[in-house]
C-alpha cells in the first residue's frame, strides 16, 4: 500500500507557500550573483550524464524544503513498496515491476512469492537466439529467403517506446529495415505494406493485451495481405511473432506460442520497452545493445533506489517539476533533445508522463485541490528554436524546459557538431539572464537608430529572462546512456505521481472513447439518418454518412 498523504497539508507546504514569495521576487541572474557556487551546487553527475539545475528559480531553502516535501509525503517507502513488488498499482491489483526487468543483478524479485527473474531471463534468452538468427540470416522465411524488414504492429506503449529507441540509436543499427504500424488509419498499413516483400518480411503483432482494436485490424490486414500474395496458413509461423501477455488470444490468431514472446501483467504499457515489446529493437541493434539498454537502466535504478534524496537525480528533477506546477502554476513542461536520433523522446514521454499522471482524483478516491500531471511537449532543437521558441522566449506563461545534448556526435560532420551545442548552450543561458532595455536601448544606437526610433522599438526587444531550464549534458548517446535518462524520467514521473497522491500506474481516462467509438462503429454500417446522440455528434455523424 501506498501513503496516502495531500501535500498541501505537510509543514513543508506551507514552507514552501511562504518561501515562494521570497524567490518569485528574485531573479535568476540575483541567485547566480548571491552564490558563486550555484553550478557545483545544483548538478548532479550520473554515470556519462551531467544534470545542471543551477538555472533554476532555487536555493539552498527550496531544495531543502523540497526534499523535506519527499519525506513528508514518505517517498522512501514509496520507493521501497514500487521495488518490492507490493501491488501500488492498486486500482487494477497490480505489482509494477517494470525495473524486474532490466534487474541485471538478478537479485530475486518475488511476485506472489515466486522469483520473476526466472521468467524474465528465460523470455530474454529467447528473445536472444530469435533476433541472433534473424539478424544471421540462419532464419528463413517461406520461400527460403532471408528476412531483410520488420514490421512492428502495436500502437501506445506497445510502439511509441521501440520507436523512440530504434531511432535514437539508429547509429548502432544493422542492416534490418525497421517499420511501425500503429495508426488505424488503413494508409499506415497500406503504405508500409508498399515497401516490403511478404517473402522477407517478418511482423511482430505488439500488443500486451491483444485486444487493442487498432492493433488487431491492422495485424489482420497483414495477415491477409500475406496470405493473399501466396503464401499458406502454415507458412504464417516463419513470418508472425507476437509480444504480448495473452497466450490465448495469441493462439486464436493464428500464431504459434513457440513465437510469442511473453510479458506480465505487472509491466505497465507505457513501461514496457524492456520487456518482449523491446524485440524490436533487439532484432533493430542487436541483443547485446539491447542488454547494454536494460544495464542502463538499471544503474539509474539502484540509483534511484539508493542515493539520498538531495543527490538523486530523478527524486531532484521531480521536486523542481512540482516546484513549477504547484507553485508557479506552469502548465507545461518542454523537452527539447539537441539531437536528431532522439527526436521521439518528447513524443514517447508523452505517454509515459501524461497517461500515468494525467490524474484528478487522488489515492484517497477524492477530487484533488491542485495541479497534477503537466502537459508534455517538445521538438528536437533547433527545429524548435525557428519555431515555437518565442513564446518561450517572450511569451506571458512561464515554460519549464528541460534540453538535452550529447557532447559527443554520433556523426561528427564538419562543425555541426559545435553548432548545435553553441545554440544548446546559447538559449539556457539567454531564457535565464534574457536582454534589458539598457543593452537593446545601446545596441540599437549602435545600429544607428534615432533616439525616438530606439525609443519605439526598444520594448519588443527586451527578453525578460528569468526562464527556468534544467541541462542535461549527455557525453554521448549509447544504449547504456540512453537507457539510464528514460529510467530516469520514468522514475521521476513515479516521484510527482508519489508527491500528488496519485495513481500513477492506470489509465482509465482512455477508455470512455474507445466505449463509445464501439457503440457508433455498428451506427455506421448502414446509411440511415443517426438521432442517438447529442445535436452535435449526430450533425458530425449525418453528414459523414451523406459525404462517403
Ligand atoms: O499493448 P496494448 O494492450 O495493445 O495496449 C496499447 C495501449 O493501449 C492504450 O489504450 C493504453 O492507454 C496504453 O497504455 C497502451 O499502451
Amino acid at each position: 500500500m501506498l501513503p496516502t498523504i495531500n501535500f498541501t497539508e505537510t509543514e513543508a507546504y506551507k514552507y514552501l507557500t511562504d518561501h515562494f514569495i521570497d524567490i518569485n521576487e528574485k531573479s535568476l541572474k540575483d541567485l547566480f550573483a548571491e552564490d558563486e557556487t550555484r553550478f557545483e551546487k545544483f548538478s548532479l553527475v550520473f554515470e556519462d550524464i551531467l544534470i545542471d539545475y543551477s538555472k533554476n528559480r532555487i536555493n539552498d531553502t527550496t531544495m531543502a524544503l523540497l526534499i523535506q516535501l519527499a519525506r513528508e509525503c514518505k517517498l522512501d517507502e514509496a520507493i521501497k513498496a514500487m521495488f518490492n513488488g507490493d501491488k501500488i498499482n492498486q486500482t487494477e491489483g497490480r505489482q509494477v515491476l517494470h525495473t524486474a526487468l532490466r534487474n541485471q543483478s538478478n537479485t530475486p524479485v518475488l511476485v506472489e512469492g515466486k522469483n520473476v527473474m526466472d521468467e524474465v531471463n528465460r523470455v530474454l534468452a529467447k528473445m536472444e537466439k530469435f533476433s541472433a538468427e534473424i539478424i544471421s540470416g540462419s532464419w528463413k522465411g517461406y520461400t527460403g529467403k532471408t528476412i531483410t524488414d520488420v514490421v512492428n504492429i502495436g500502437i501506445g506503449g506497445s510502439d511509441l517506446g521501440p520507436v523512440m529507441v530504434t531511432e535514437a540509436l539508429k547509429a548502432y543499427k544493422n542492416h534490418l529495415n525497421m517499420h511501425f504500424v500503429s495508426n488505424i488509419d488503413g494508409t499506415h498499413i497500406a503504405e508500409t505494406l508498399k515497401k516490403v516483400n511478404p517473402e522477407t518480411t517478418l511482423f511482430l503483432i505488439a500488443s500486451k493485451t491483444f485486444t487493442t482494436q487498432e492493433t488487431m485490424t491492422n495485424a489482420n490486414s497483414a495477415k491477409d495481405w500475406f496470405l493473399n500474395s501466396g503464401a499458406k496458413q502454415a507458412d504464417v509461423a516463419k513470418h508472425f511473432a507476437a509480444l504480448s501477455t495473452n497466450a490465448k488470444d495469441v493462439s486464436a490468431f493464428g500464431i504459434d506460442t513457440e513465437n510469442m514472446f511473453e510479458f506480465w501483467d505487472w509491466v505497465g504499457g507505457r513501461y514496457s520497452l524492456w520487456s518482449a515489446i523491446g524485440l524490436p529493437i533487439a532484432l533493430s541493434i542487436g541483443y547485446d545493445n539491447f542488454k547494454q539498454l536494460l544495464a542502463g537502466a538499471h544503474a539509474a535504478d539502484e540509483h534511484f533506489e539508493t542515493a539520498e534524496f538531495e543527490i538523486n537525480v530523478p527524486v531532484i528533477l521531480a521536486l523542481i517539476g512540482i516546484w513549477y506546477i504547484n507553485f508557479f502554476d506552469a502548465e507545461t513542461q518542454a523537452i527539447l533533445p539537441y539531437d536528431q536520433y532522439m527526436h521521439r523522446f518528447a513524443a514517447y514521454f508523452q505517454q509515459g508522463d501524461m497517461e500515468s499522471n494525467g490524474k484528478h482524483v487522488d489515492r484517497n478516491g477524492n477530487d484533488v485541490t491542485y495541479e497534477t500531471g503537466p502537459i508534455i511537449w517538445g521538438e528536437p532543437g533547433t527545429n524548435g528554436q525557428h519555431a515555437f521558441y518565442q513564446l518561450i522566449h517572450q511569451g506571458t506563461r512561464l515554460i519549464p524546459c528541460d534540453f538535452i545534448a550529447p557532447a559527443q556526435s554520433l556523426n561528427p560532420l564538419g562543425n555541426h557538431h559545435p553548432i548545435l551545442l553553441s545554440n544548446f548552450f546559447a538559449q539556457t543561458e539567454a531564457l535565464m539572464n534574457g536582454k534589458t532595455k539598457e543593452q537593446v536601448t545601446e545596441e540599437l544606437k549602435k545600429e544607428g537608430k534615432t533616439a525616438e526610433e530606439i525609443e519605439k522599438l526598444a520594448p519588443f526587444k527586451v527578453f525578460e529572462g528569468n526562464r527556468p531550464t534544467n541541462s542535461i549534458l549527455l557525453k554521448k548517446v549509447t544504449p547504456f546512456s540512453l537507457g539510464s535518462l528514460i529510467a530516469i524520467y520514468e522514475h521521476k514521473i513515479f516521484v510527482q505521481g508519489i508527491i500528488w497522491n496519485i495513481f500513477s500506474f492506470d489509465q482509465w481516462g482512455v477508455e470512455l472513447g474507445k466505449q463509445l467509438a464501439k457503440s457508433i462503429l455498428p451506427e455506421l454500417e448502414d446509411d440511415q439518418e443517426v438521432a442517438t446522440h447529442d445535436g452535435s455528434t449526430n450533425g458530425l455523424i449525418n453528414q459523414y454518412k451523406s459525404w462517403r
